[in-house]
């Protein structure tokens, strides 16, 4: 199987503005203004190939979100490269554009004010799709994911749920061979969760479609996702078959530190793998073997505030990875 997907090196880093309160230094911003640097995705590496269905998991501020960005070709990268099914995303391609979509479960891509059914052919109109194949595609979504009599109902008045299904048939009329997932399940109920799970792994059954998933729903992934890539601080901490993290943390714990005074990193490096570090918090990877040793020392040596030491279990070990604060 060839790859669809080649990530090499990605890097992404946002420059933004320190903007001091108060009116002397509004004055003093005008004039001189302190820029700060923050890396949200770092040497990232990776490659997926077509059919494959991958979690890409991290917690709130890992860089996700920038990633799917800049494969989707709406960020450039700092450095780094991609290729998306062949083509340099950021380099926005007609043919690379046709053959990917990206749903973010935050952001609609469909007028509110008018029925769903509008939205679908507008994208009908841009993909170019022609009208058998978008009648033919139109049905079999409709009729999967149950929403055939709700298409000509204003979008603002359907359920989370019912709108969610709408922009998925939008995002796949063109039968994209690559589908980016942005959280497709946030806010939505257990019952309508499921139901959009299984038409995804329905889809990607029947069209062999590569999907990228990101969720804050281990369920989702659990159901979806043989293999998950994991993101923390914008690198990548895990690349594998889900059931294979408990073999990778089985005999690990998951040490969080908050402390009361900025800390360096290089103090923490000895203990372990330090996951996260933003001098104020930090996570370490340990053996479960040097937990006594390593507590000890680190509440002697560091002005340590609160500490916690978390199993980790395949689920576990995720989910703890994701509750790490940036
Ligand atoms: N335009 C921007 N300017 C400055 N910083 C940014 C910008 N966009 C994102 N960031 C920062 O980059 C980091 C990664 O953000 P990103 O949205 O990729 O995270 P994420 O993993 O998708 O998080 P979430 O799960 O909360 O959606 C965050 O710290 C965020 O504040």
């Amino acid at each position: 199987m060839e790859h669809i997907i080649e990530v090499k090196q990605l890097t992404k880093a946002f420059t933004y503005y320190k903007k001091d309160t108060g009116i002397i230094h509004s004055f003093k911003n005008l004039i001189h203004r302190n820029s700060l640097t923050k890396m949200a995705v770092e040497d990232v590496s990776f490659s997926i190939r077509q059919g494959e269905m991958v979690g890409f998991l991290g917690p709130n501020g890992a860089g996700k979100s920038t990633t799917l960005k800049m494969l989707s070709g709406i960020l450039h990268p700092t450095s780094g490269s991609a290729t998306v099914m062949g083509y340099t995303p950021w380099k926005r391609h007609k043919d690379f554009k046709q053959q990917f979509s990206i749903v973010m479960g935050q952001k609609s891509q469909l007028w509110p004010d008018l029925p769903a059914a509008d939205s679908i052919y507008l994208n009908k109109c841009i993909y170019q799709v022609e009208q058998d194949s978008y009648q033919r595609t139109l049905d079999e979504l409709t009729d999967m994911l149950g929403v055939r009599d709700l298409l000509h109902v204003q979008v603002r008045r359907l359920s989370l749920g019912e709108r969610m299904k709408m922009e998925l048939i939008a995002s796949l009329i063109h039968r994209p061979k690559l589908l980016f997932l942005d959280e497709p399940t946030i806010g939505l109920d257990l019952l309508a969760q499921k139901a959009i799970r299984q038409f995804l792994r329905h889809y990607n059954e029947q069209t062999n479609a590569t999907i990228i998933l990101t969720s804050h729903y281990m369920k989702d992934i659990e159901d979806l996702c043989p293999r998950v890539i994991l993101i923390q601080g914008g690198r990548i901490t895990y690349d594998g078959e889900l059931q294979d993290v408990n073999a990778e943390y089985g005999d690990k714990r998951i040490m969080k530190l908050q402390f009361h005074e900025h800390v360096e990193r290089e103090i923490l490096l000895p203990f372990g793998n330090v996951l996260h570090h933003d001098g104020i918090t930090a996570v370490i990877e340990l053996e479960s073997s040097n937990i006594a040793d390593s507590s000890r020392q680190l509440l002697e040596l560091l002005p340590v505030s609160d500490v916690l030491i978390a199993e980790i279990g395949a689920e576990e070990g995720i989910e703890a990875l994701f509750q790490r604060q940036s």
